[in-house]
């Protein structure tokens, strides 16, 4: 049942991703045959993964890496860890992947992998043998030139660090820039880590200052207390927000005065969930989607918010920090009841940028300062938040559909130039 649910959510995925690129494409003329092209991925790897359990068994994972497109660059995108995932979602997100990285304007087409396991049934020593043999079935397709892998859902620095050490040990001599999101200590880049929280809250403010939405003082919402939930949840309180609700897969908790955000880190960091945290009242993930607040953050997992949930959803600022977490219908509703969206591309783009970055110093070998990151990060978020926000004025389309509409014409333009070889 578990599986079938997984399924259908990543097919879910896979069918709004689709759909969005021909709603923008309405809006633009393409040649029909190239977008055909765009919409099927240039390459799907799957690979069985046999691993030694600490108990002397033998078992086999699955795993993927799906290229998408490779236009405009090397392929670029994360590698997730997680019981539901499937070849369709890989497939969706490494395309989600090619339009981010063409929004922001950096030179990489899109990829994605993922290994159909839970990370936390696994013990460190068992993670360590199963990334190091997924690395080994997928080299042959990645490399600093080819295809960088980054972390995702339940990966993170220490992943990073057994992909480039194996992949090194095969050539003989270390490859930094075959991953992003090493540890600082590997090749890193500094701010790595926070991009994707922080590029998140960059486009809340500059959504917030179109909008006429004072932050001091609005009211937050986060689904998700990851990586990139807890960081854009730090930062949105440091701007004078009031983080009101936050959740896990564990549960949410609500406090109308705002959460103290570095206490409810400490409290997760000690019992592995903010469920139970003692200044809130627990709130369910239904409760926290719909409540009555200035600015949502969806910063868990995709198709969150559904036709079955869009209509109650009341915040005036919906910032998609997780990929895909509003289904294309869902889309529709919250555009019609004029909440404005900043779409995943653009919204959690953060993080390829600041890997984009890291991938240059690793190249380089010169190491930029974090006030030099940040600076970066934010011209960039703000001049394709800006961008899109002006397309979007101008044609009367969401943000979403301006997004892809650049995304597209960009992706376009270089597969034109380079032409179909046959
Ligand atoms: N980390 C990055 O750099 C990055 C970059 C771009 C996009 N994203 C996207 O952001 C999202 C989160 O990624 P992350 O890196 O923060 O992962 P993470 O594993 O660090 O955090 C995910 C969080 O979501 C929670 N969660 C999972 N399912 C949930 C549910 N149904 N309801 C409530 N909470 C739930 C988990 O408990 C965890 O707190 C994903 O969609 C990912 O693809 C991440």
């Amino acid at each position: 049942m578990e599986e079938k649910k997984g399924s259908q959510k990543s097919n879910e995925l896979l069918r709004s991703t689709l759909l969005q690129v021909e709603r923008a494409a309405a809006h633009l003329s393409l040649d029909a045959g190239i977008l055909k092209l765009l919409q099927e991925p240039k390459r799907c790897l799957t690979v069985s993964i046999p691993i030694r359990r600490d108990d002397g068994s033998l078992e086999i994972f699955q795993g993927y890496r799906v290229q998408h497109n490779l236009a405009r660059g090397p392929a670029k995108g994360g590698i997730r860890f997680h019981q539901d995932a499937t070849l369709e979602e890989v497939i969706a997100l490494a395309a989600l992947m090619t339009w981010k990285c063409a929004v922001v304007n950096i030179p990489y087409g899109g990829a994605k992998g993922a290994i159909v396991c839970n990370p936390k049934e696994l013990s460190l020593a068992e993670l360590e043998r199963l990334t190091r043999r997924y690395t080994m079935e997928i080299s042959l397709i990645i490399g600093p030139e080819k295809d960088i892998p980054a972390p995702d859902v339940n990966t993170n620095p220490q992943v990073m660090a057994w992909i480039m050490d194996t992949y090194s040990m095969q050539l003989g001599y270390s490859v930094p820039a075959v991953v992003t999101g090493k540890p600082i200590e590997l090749g890193g880049s500094l701010g790595r880590n926070e991009a994707t929280g922080t590029g998140c809250v960059y486009t809340i403010e500059e959504a917030a200052s179109h909008t006429g939405l004072e932050l001091k003082g609005a009211s937050v919402a986060i689904q998700g207390f990851g990586n990139a939930g807890s960081v854009a949840a730090t930062y949105l309180g440091d701007l004078g927000c009031r983080v009101v609700a936050v959740s896990d897969t564990q549960g949410g908790i609500f406090n109308t005065d705002g959460l103290n955000i570095a206490s409810v880190k400490e409290f997760k960091t000690r019992t592995g969930t903010v469920a139970g945290y003692p200044d809130a009242t627990p709130l369910t993930q239904e409760e926290l989607l719909t409540l009555e607040c200035d600015i949502l953050v969806p910063a868990a997992l995709e198709n969150q918010i559904t036709v079955t949930n869009a209509s109650g959803v009341k915040a005036k600022i919906v910032a998609e920090a997780a990929n895909g977490p509003v289904s294309v219908e869902a889309d529709e509703v919250l555009y019609q009841k004029g909440i404005l969206v900043i779409p995943d591309i653009l919204a959690n783009a953060g993080g390829v940028v600041v890997s984009y970055f890291e991938w240059v110093q690793g190249i380089q070998h010169f190491f930029w300062s974090q006030d030099e990151v940040n600076r970066e990060l934010r011209q960039r978020m703000v001049s394709s938040f800006r961008d899109v926000y002006e397309l979007a004025r101008r044609e009367q389309v969401s943000l979403r559909t301006a997004a892809y509409m650049i995304a597209l014409s960009r992706v376009e333009k270089a597969v034109s130039l380079r032409g179909i070889f046959v």
